[in-house]
């Protein structure tokens, strides 16, 4: 059993991965932080949980636990993660700390890095694309729910080298924005849609870039640390009425002549055998993702214009955040890939 704690564990992150390690079989979990819940029950924080264990204080649960994962705000792991590293452990940080070059970092997050160094040393956590890296990690960079719909939808397309830019807009559950998210009372939320951080402001534009333009570089399994090509994204979200969920529509730009024949082709073959990719005939839809670790896309050829649209719904929670979380634990450790990650999801 390997000894795994969370930090940030009365989170929506660390909800999820509560859900999903307790269900692991290879798995002990050896501590939970909180600073509001520090010495209460599980319970005390999460009413679905059925579990007196105590929160605990972060040194502890960092002590006790063989793989920490950090579910806490940006900016926090970069001070977090050195230590932890020392001590022989390995860290999955599921904020944006070590997701991007410091620089791009600093510049769209607004935070000085602390760590600057060990941005060479984390592994992007897209298993899609970084198998064989995460297999050797230490430090994973687990991306968020916006960057894996829009880098899932459009990296077929950029690992062949057509495409040449993409309009990507994004619709997303008000749990993307955390338990005490901005702007998320019920009474503003409810019967209500609204873009926000538009005019290309939004931080996870950059690592959308960085991502397909390691494809374009490297093609279909590119290194977190190797060479990029240039590609450039529009990127606008909106946040709407339900819990879970994220759509991704993407509209690209390709150079090539194309029709649905070929593009199904593409896409069937660059997720061959991928155990949470589906791509579908249908649209896809959020609640057919809800609770699973699933991303579901649809590549769809228009004549008219020329352009390809692609369609990829996720549940921002599971396949956005702590379930791919789980699967690069799943793949550092060496357990099979799928070890306590849902296929299926709840419905209706
Ligand atoms: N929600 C989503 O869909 C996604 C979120 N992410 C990223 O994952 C991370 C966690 O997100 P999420 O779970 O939604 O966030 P939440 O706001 O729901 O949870 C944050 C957690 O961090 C703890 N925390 C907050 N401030 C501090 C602090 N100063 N020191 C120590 N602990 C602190 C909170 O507990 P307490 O205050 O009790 O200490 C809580 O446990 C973020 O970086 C987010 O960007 C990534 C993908 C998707
Ligand atoms: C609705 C909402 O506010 N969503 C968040 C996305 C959350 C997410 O993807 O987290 P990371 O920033 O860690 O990638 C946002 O737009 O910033």
């Amino acid at each position: 059993m390997v000894r795994v704690g969370i930090l940030g564990a009365s989170g929506y992150g660390g909800a999820e991965l509560l859900r999903l390690l307790k269900g692991h079989p290879g798995v002990e979990l050896v501590g939970f932080s909180s600073r509001k819940y520090e010495g209460k029950a599980l319970s005390a924080a999460w009413p679905q949980l059925w579990d007196e264990r105590l929160f605990l204080p972060q040194e502890e649960v960092v002590g006790r636990a063989e793989v920490v994962f950090l579910a806490l705000p940006n900016g926090l792991a970069m001070g977090l993660v050195p230590e932890i590293l020392r001590a022989g452990k390995r860290a999955i940080d599921l904020s944006g700390d070590f997701r991007l070059p410091p620089e791009v970092y600093e510049a769209w997050y607004g935070i000085p890095h602390k760590s600057p160094g060990l941005y060479q040393e984390a592994v992007y956590g897209l298993p899609e694309l970084h198998r064989a890296e995460l297999r050797e990690a230490r430090l994973v960079a687990n991306p968020g729910c916006y960057v894996t719909a829009a880098t899932l939808a459009l990296a077929p397309l950029a690992a062949e080298g057509v495409l040449k830019g993409a309009f990507v807009v994004g619709l997303s559950g008000v749990s993307g924005a955390g338990r005490e998210g901005e702007g998320t009372f019920f009474a503003e939320v409810n019967e209500n849609l609204k873009p926000y951080k538009v005019g290309g402001t939004h931080r996870h534009i950059p690592e959308m870039e960085l991502n397909l333009g390691r494809l374009l570089a490297q093609g279909h399994t590119p290194r977190t640390h190797g060479a990029r090509g240039e590609v450039r994204l529009s990127f606008t979200p909106h946040l709407v009425p339900m819990i879970r969920g994220i759509l991704v529509t993407a509209e690209a730009e390709v150079e090539g002549a194309w029709d649905q024949g070929k593009l199904d082709a593409l896409y069937r073959g660059f997720y061959a055998g991928e155990p949470f990719v589906r791509v579908l005939e249908d649209l896809p839809q959020t609640k057919g993702t809800l609770g699973s670790n699933r991303a579901d896309l649809k590549p769809l050829y228009e004549g008219r214009t020329g352009r390809v649209l692609v369609f990829a719904a996720l549940d921002n929670l599971v396949k956005g955040m702590a379930g791919q979380a789980v699967q690069n634990l799943n793949l550092m450790l060496g357990f099979p890939e799928d070890t306590a990650l849902p296929k299926e999801g709840l419905w209706p």
